[in-house]
């Protein structure tokens, strides 16, 4: 049987915690603009959060970037929340025409929806630590060499193996989409609807878990990990509350994917050219080389990328010939002619692909990223970061600088894991600052950030007198460290591992 899509079962203004009961049904009697109230209220807890100030000061492609005309993780999600409601609209639009909006439950849901895409895009990135990938794998790294059996750090209280091992995977697959579900969830404590915070869950598999076999079922949607053991029986009660089945993803992560797919293609090239790392010759040339090596393309074989669009071929030569005509800065004009005809193109692909999956969509299971098909639209975003891969990323200026970001972000987690290799009595002195405590430790713990102490308390707390808190303590000490140094910007980690290297620290 054909299950039946209804959109507003996906769509709830419930948060974790409130006031009173706001668990009201869609029938409730001014529904709408109740709605419209709690997500206009999503949006100043996101935009106002400090996890978002941050991303001022992250790597998007280029590490301790100074010129800000460089993109940084802020302004390219800007960019994403821009490209997002613009998927959102077209979706939309393309509904309407064919009278779909009310037999899939999305009549009146528009704006709700606009505001959902766009809060998912604005934040998608919060939980990336410094230094982007590199970051990711120096976490990993650390606790993959270092963590391999907690009995090491704790003495022989370990009483539960199989509950150890699960703890050891979950703390050696730090991941940016699931630390950003733990921002909202346990650290910033955000309290967002469920149904915002359902879009930014990207994976769907828990971290302790290991990555399927590519050909198996599911296996693009646990592709990475999506959430931590720490925040497993909270994404549970999202999945519950959403009328999710277990394991699936909310339909907007499939707008909010395809918003970030076609953003940082462009950005990541124009920004080449902004580093002096390419120019638009190079660019021009480059980009046809790759499209057609992809491809397979001939020059007989020009294909429009979608109905009433150009070809890719045309959208580049109209770039080249703009760029050529005006007498001042050619590679803005260049990129301006770029973005505007490949943009329209690839979102009315993302919207139809959307609209042709619309049933995988909504049961949350549909194994691709929109922007990843045969089409020509998708080999034209391939070949956007085919080039980005083979000529910006293996740069030599770039890839020094990933060096010094691995090494930063190693460096000050084995500077603070003296605080893993105490028991948790001497830690929980430490924390308070007690006299019993070492001198040592104690100025070590001083530094870490209240917020993230204060989530470790609370786990703990909860755990206390229960089976396996010797183990749950470690775990969320671990957990506490990972926070710590996951939320730095590039240029705190920078500068407080010069400090405490003492290396060019102003003694
Ligand atoms: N410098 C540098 N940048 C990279 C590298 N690989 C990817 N990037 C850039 C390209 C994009 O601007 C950005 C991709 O963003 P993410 O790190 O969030 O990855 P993505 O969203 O594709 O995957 P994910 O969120 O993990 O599913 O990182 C690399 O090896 N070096
Ligand atoms: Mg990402």
């Amino acid at each position: 049987m054909k299950e039946v899509i209804d959109f507003k079962t996906r769509i709830t203004a419930q948060r974790p915690y409130a006031r009173s009961n706001n668990n009201r049904p869609w029938t409730t009697n001014g529904y709408l603009d109740y709605l419209t109230g709690q997500l206009e209220s999503d949006r100043g807890r996101i935009i106002n959060s400090p996890a978002i100030r941050r991303l001022q000061q992250k790597t998007q492609v280029f590490p301790l970037e100074r010129n800000a005309t460089v993109r940084s993780r802020l302004t390219h999600s800007l960019e994403v929340q821009q490209t997002g409601r613009f998927i959102l609209r077209t979706i939309f639009k393309k509904l309407n025409d064919k009278d779909l909006t009310a037999q899939y439950g999305l009549e009146q849901l528009e704006r709700a929806l606009e505001s959902i895409v766009e809060m998912a895009c604005l934040s998608h990135d919060i939980g990336n630590p410094p230094f982007g990938h590199f970051g990711e794998h120096a976490i990993n790294s650390w606790f993959t060499e270092n963590l391999t059996s907690i009995k090491e750090f704790i003495g022989n209280h370990v009483s539960n193996a199989e509950l150890e091992q699960k703890m050891l995977l979950d703390l050696q697959s730090f991941e940016g989409n699931a630390q950003a579900i733990r921002l909202v969830a346990n650290l910033l404590v955000l309290n967002l609807t469920y149904t915002q915070t359902a879009s930014l869950l990207k994976y769907v598999r828990p971290a302790y878990e290991p990555k399927p076999d590519k050909k198996a079922d599911g296996a693009y949607l646990r592709k990475k990990p999506g959430f931590y053991l720490s925040e497993e029986d909270f994404v549970h009660e999202l999945w519950s509350a959403l009328g999710m089945p277990l394991g699936s993803r909310h339909p907007v992560t499939w707008i909010m994917e395809a918003a970030d797919d076609i953003s940082y293609g462009l950005a990541d090239i124009e920004d080449a050219v902004e580093k002096g790392i390419l120019d638009i010759k190079q660019i021009k040339e480059l980009l046809e080389k790759e499209f057609k090596a992809l491809g397979d393309i001939n020059e007989a074989n020009f294909i429009t990328l979608s109905k009433n669009t150009q070809s890719f071929q045309e959208i580049i030569n109209f770039a080249a010939q703009r760029a050529e005509a005006t007498p001042i800065n050619k590679s803005s004009e260049f990129f301006l002619w770029l973005r505007v005809n490949l943009i329209h193109s690839l979102v009315q692909h993302a919207a139809d692909r959307f609209i042709d999956n619309i049933e995988s969509i909504y049961a949350g299971h549909f194994d691709h990223a929109l922007m990843e098909d045969d089409s020509l639209n998708s080999l034209a975003i391939e070949t956007l970061k085919g080039v980005a891969r083979k000529e910006v990323f293996s740069n030599r200026e770039v890839e020094t600088l990933e060096l010094q970001g691995y090494r930063i972000i190693f460096g000050l987690i084995d500077l603070y894991s003296p605080l893993l290799r105490c028991s948790a009595e001497e830690f929980n002195a430490t924390l308070d600052q007690d006299k019993s405590a070492s001198p040592y430790l104690k100025r070590l713990a001083g530094r870490l950030a209240e917020r993230h102490v204060k989530a470790y308390r609370l786990a703990t707390e909860k755990v206390n007198g229960q089976a396996n808190e010797v183990l749950w303590e470690f775990y969320y000490r671990c957990r506490l460290l990972q926070d710590f140094i996951s939320g730095m910007t590039d240029q705190y980690a920078y500068d407080e591992y010069k400090i405490l290297t003492v290396a060019g620290s102003h003694l």
